[in-house]
């Protein structure tokens, strides 16, 4: 047991318990980062970074296979084992964070690895990873980062078998023979077409009625269609009512009784995260919470604040720095704006690339926006016809006609998400719809078609 009294301890060091722990060390502050698995968290080790290697690498061998209708021939042998290298040496070190602690360190922070929970208001109790304990005093701030971890939903026979989820997916030394993905969200949508463009057979099982089901239904339907087209087989409208695996294959039957197999089972259907063991209800807090309700500069309670995941304003790493930023200012005592979330931006990278900010048109309406939408697709688009095999793609915008600004939009296409740089902008700094009729594309770039989604408002 060892005793230690710093100014701030920060549980978790995802993208910003990492960013936090730097800078407050960095500023002079007594800071404990504690961390149970890696330095960086998800992002760097199991998500943005290795994930964005396997598709960058899958848009390639989709790209090459694109030759023949553009450019004579071209022979494509994918080989994943350039993908699993690229990622141990590359992105992840081989899953060591040697060097992300010793950048901490060297900012003046102290490292302790093993996991945290808080005991009482300023107190924590940290069990490293010998099991031995470790009592700690905040005197001025608990900054809490602890993230999310897969959420396994209660399948009957899932439990006890072999499946994947995101972190034995960006492990693998190999594809799948047959990969059958639970969940049609961000990751499983990502996984399924780049195992898909390395050869595996895909099956997506989505209980919803579309894919990205968060996302406008027309660029979910374009997604639908392009991944029909590229072989993925998918399963809308019905979950999976049971699972078993038997002799290296997985049986799933489907609510609507239809069986799939799989050679290997993707878990992909959401993410949760242990607020009872985290201790926040030593804080008076509700432990089965499913995010942490904060004020807008991030506190959760007096001398408390959160940041990332947990926050419940979108599971993204900007976020997680975005607000990161505000609690290091917060603890510093510097002024600065508080949180605003009318324009987060959100990228699904599959290709073509699905990207987004702000309010979808559902969203809109059931808030009682008075709105408008304009849609226009890339394909017709000069750049599309040029661009052809591959360029499919939509902008969709949803505008407020209370107060001529855009309250979201959507695009999609080959990059979509940096068309999107552009309306997040808009979105972000409400520029009226008057400006934006103005505004002079470049001919022939695929943002060029922002005019024609702009005319299509009328
Ligand atoms: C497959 C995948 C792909 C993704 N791709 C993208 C992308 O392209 N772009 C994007 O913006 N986002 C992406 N994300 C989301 C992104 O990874 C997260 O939003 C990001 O990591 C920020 O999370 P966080 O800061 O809340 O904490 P996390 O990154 O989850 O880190 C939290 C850390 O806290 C540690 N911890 C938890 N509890 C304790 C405890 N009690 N004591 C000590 N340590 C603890 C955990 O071990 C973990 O390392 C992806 C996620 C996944 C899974
Ligand atoms: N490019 C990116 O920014 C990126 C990429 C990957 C992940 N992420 C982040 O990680 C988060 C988690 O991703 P995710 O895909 O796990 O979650 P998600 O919430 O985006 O999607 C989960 C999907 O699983 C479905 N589902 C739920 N229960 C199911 C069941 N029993 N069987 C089959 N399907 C079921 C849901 O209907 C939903 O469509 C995302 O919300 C996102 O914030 C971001």
């Amino acid at each position: 047991m060892s005793a230690l009294e710093v100014d701030v301890v920060v549980i978790g060091l995802g993208p910003g318990g990492e960013h936090v722990a730097t800078e407050l060390a960095g500023a002079g502050l007594r800071v404990l980062g504690v961390e149970r698995r890696l330095v960086g968290g998800e992002c760097p080790y199991y998500g943005c970074i290795p994930t964005k290697m396997m598709v960058r690498a899958a848009e390639v061998v989709a790209e090459a296979r694109r030759v023949p209708e553009l450019a004579g021939s071209a022979t494509v042998l994918p080989d994943w084992s350039a993908v699993a290298e690229r990622i141990r040496r590359e992105a992840t070190d081989n899953w060591d964070d040697a060097v992300a602690v010793r950048r901490l360190t060297d900012a003046g922070a102290t490292f302790l690895r093993g996991t945290a929970r808080i005991t009482a208001p300023g107190q924590v109790e940290v069990l490293d990873h010998d099991n031995q304990p470790h009592t700690i005093t905040a005197t001025k701030a608990i900054v809490l980062n602890p993230g999310t971890e897969p959420l396994i939903p209660p399948i009957p026979g899932l439990a006890g078998t072999p499946f994947w989820t995101n972190r034995e997916a960006v492990r693998t030394e190999y594809v799948p023979d047959t990969l059958v993905v639970l969940g049609g969200g961000a990751i499983g949508l990502e996984f399924a077409q780049l195992f898909a463009r390395f050869g595996a057979e895909v099956h997506i099982i989505e209980p919803q009625d579309h894919l990205a089901a968060l996302e406008e239904p027309e660029a979910a339907a374009l997604l639908a269609e392009i991944f029909a087209d590229e072989g993925i087989t998918v399963h809308t409208g019905a979950g999976a009512k049971s699972v078993s695996h038997q002799t290296n294959e997985f049986t799933l039957t489907l609510t609507n009784g239809t069986p799939v197999t799989g050679t290997h089972l993707l878990v992909a259907t959401g993410r949760k995260t242990d607020f009872e063991a985290l201790g926040i209800g030593n804080l008076g807090l509700d432990p089965t919470t499913r995010t942490l309700p904060t004020d807008d500069r991030l506190k959760v309670a007096e001398g408390v604040w959160a940041v990332g995941d947990i926050v419940g304003h979108g599971a993204f790493t900007h976020m997680s720095m975005y607000q990161a930023d505000i609690v290091i200012r917060e603890i510093l005592g510097r002024p600065g704006p508080a949180a605003q979330y009318h324009a987060i931006p959100r990228v699904t990278f599959t290709n073509p690339e699905l990207g987004s900010v702000g309010l979808t048109e559902k969203q809109a309406r059931a808030q009682g926006h008075n709105i408008r939408t304009g849609l226009t697709r890339l394909e017709h688009s000069s750049r599309g016809f040029v661009h052809k095999v591959g360029n499919r793609g939509l902008i969709k915008l949803i505008l407020d006609t209370d107060h001529n600004t855009l309250l979201g939009a959507t695009a999609m296409g080959p990059a979509g998400g940096e068309i999107l740089g552009a309306l997040a902008m808009a979105v972000h700094a409400k520029i009226p719809l008057e400006t934006l009729q103005q505004f002079i594309g470049a001919y022939p770039t695929f943002h060029r078609a922002l005019s024609e989604a702009v005319k299509a408002l009328a």
